[in-house]
């Protein structure tokens, strides 16, 4: 690739340089100027490269929920959004509970040819929150971690039990922290619930599981990592676990750092979503502790749902949001352009630092490294307009925001997957 320019995680520089890539094997051989001849070339003059992000929470719905996204549409998106690496979320029908399910999302994804497809498994049987799955059978068959998504597991006894198996094991254990005796049919936080007259679910449903696991993390020596982090409360829990000591990451997503519940348009359920959009108080709480460190990570919480599901109303319409194909765009756009954060430290918080909670093979601009390259355009401006996603999914509250940063290019093990420039997917 010519005429990048590259950026380095270490130390925020950007030089113009080129990179060399033996796409056999998808490594990086060498970076620099005046390199050997390639045997072929391509151009990205104007543009900056940037290791492919790693978006550790994703939901791709298959098998079950295919009219929503397919394995190949979400990785379509993802590599859109500059990501090489998904965890994609085990909470579809049936549940990726066994090692046969775990391999025919491998199959699915080597099927789709673009982003790499990580399996999460369950924690407990079709996500029931009785039996635990086997987790040394998950992992043979390849899971990144385990995950009961998209519901907490409510018995602390089996969560305990599953994170000593865990702790031996050695996955990671992401928790969707809601106590279903608080949340009950809650849809929004409590100021939002009561303005437009829904019932709320409250903070403490998500903070008093995310105690009970620190706790338990403590005890069993698991490692556990907190999905959708969007309360003061739960920052603050986590500093205190993070102070003890413990194997403990966290990651927030778009909608939690830049939305609260005051953003929410009552016309539009595209804004429910799981945990509800919280204070502003909590918002900017999340956001602190995503600048100093304290909040690991970014992750989208990708959740694709049609038009028509959305459209029944604050009471039945199902919680999520999609996000993979706009997220470097928003956070550029809001944390890098307004300062708040460097360029490199948001790029690392989306593609080394959930690799590593996760056991992932890194990527990362040297020689040796895997492939997985984005090149990203800082300069043009554009307005987010869902009908241009690859996902099947266009429930964003986003819509018309005008945002800069936007993937030109990614590649993925040394073969291009997506090029804008050419307005196609080359799967
Ligand atoms: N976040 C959401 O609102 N929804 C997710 C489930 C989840 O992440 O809990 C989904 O699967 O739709
Ligand atoms: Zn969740
Ligand atoms: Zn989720």
């Amino acid at each position: 690739m010519q005429g990048g320019c590259l950026l380095d995680l270490l130390d925020n520089s950007q030089e113009q340089a080129d990179i060399l890539i033996e796409s056999e094997h998808g490594r990086i051989l060498s970076i620099g100027k005046d390199l050997p001849e390639a045997e072929q070339t391509i151009d990205v003059a104007g543009l900056t490269l940037l290791p492919a992000f790693v978006d550790p929470h994703v939901h791709f719905r298959e098998p079950g929920f295919e009219h929503k996204e397919t394995i190949a549409s979400g990785a379509k998106a993802a590599v859109a959004g500059g990501f090489g690496s998904v965890l994609c979320m085990p909470n579809t029908n049936p549940p990726i509970d066994t090692p046969e399910r775990v391999e025919y999302v491998l199959q699915k994804s080597a099927e789709a040819g673009a982003c790499r497809v990580w399996p999460m498994g369950c924690i407990t049987r079709e996500q029931k929150g009785e039996q635990l799955t086997d987790f040394a059978a998950l992992q043979s068959a390849g899971v990144a971690g385990l995950s009961d998504d998209g519901k907490g597991v409510q018995h602390g006894g089996l969560m305990r039990q599953a994170l000593f198996a865990a702790a031996a094991s050695g996955l990671t254990v992401a928790i969707h922290a809601e106590d279903e005796t608080i949340a009950g049919k809650g849809v929004l936080h409590p100021a939002a619930a009561k303005k437009f007259s829904v019932p709320e679910q409250p903070g403490s449903s998500e903070s008093a599981m995310i105690a009970r696991d620190l706790l338990l993390a403590e005890e069993t020596g698991a490692r556990l990592h907190l999905c959708h982090v969007s309360l003061e409360s739960a920052v603050s829990l986590l500093a205190w676990a993070k102070s003890r000591g413990l194997r403990v990451t966290a990651e927030v997503t778009p909608h939690h750092l830049l939305l609260s519940e005051e953003s929410i348009d009552e016309e539009n359920t595209f804004y429910k979503v799981n945990p509800p959009l919280r204070s502003e108080d909590d918002r900017k709480a999340c956001l602190r502790a995503f600048l100093d460190g304290t909040i690991d990570m970014i992750a989208t919480d990708h959740a694709p749902h049609t038009e028509e599901e959305k459209a029944v109303g604050w009471l039945s319409a199902p919680f999520g949001m999609v996000g993979i194909e706009i997220v470097f765009p928003l956070l550029y756009t809001h944390l890098v352009s307004r300062g708040l954060m460097s360029l490199s430290e948001l790029v690392k918080r989306m593609s080394l630092v959930p690799a590593q909670a996760f056991n992932l093979p890194a990527s990362g601009l040297r020689p040796g490294a895997l492939a997985d390259l984005t090149a990203v355009d800082l300069q043009t401006e554009r307005r987010i307009e869902p009908n241009r996603f690859y996902s099947k999914g266009r429930n964003t509250p986003f819509t018309g925001w005008m945002v800069r940063g936007w993937p030109v290019m990614t590649m993925v093990d040394g073969k291009m997957v997506f090029d804008a420039r050419q307005k196609e997917v080359q799967c």
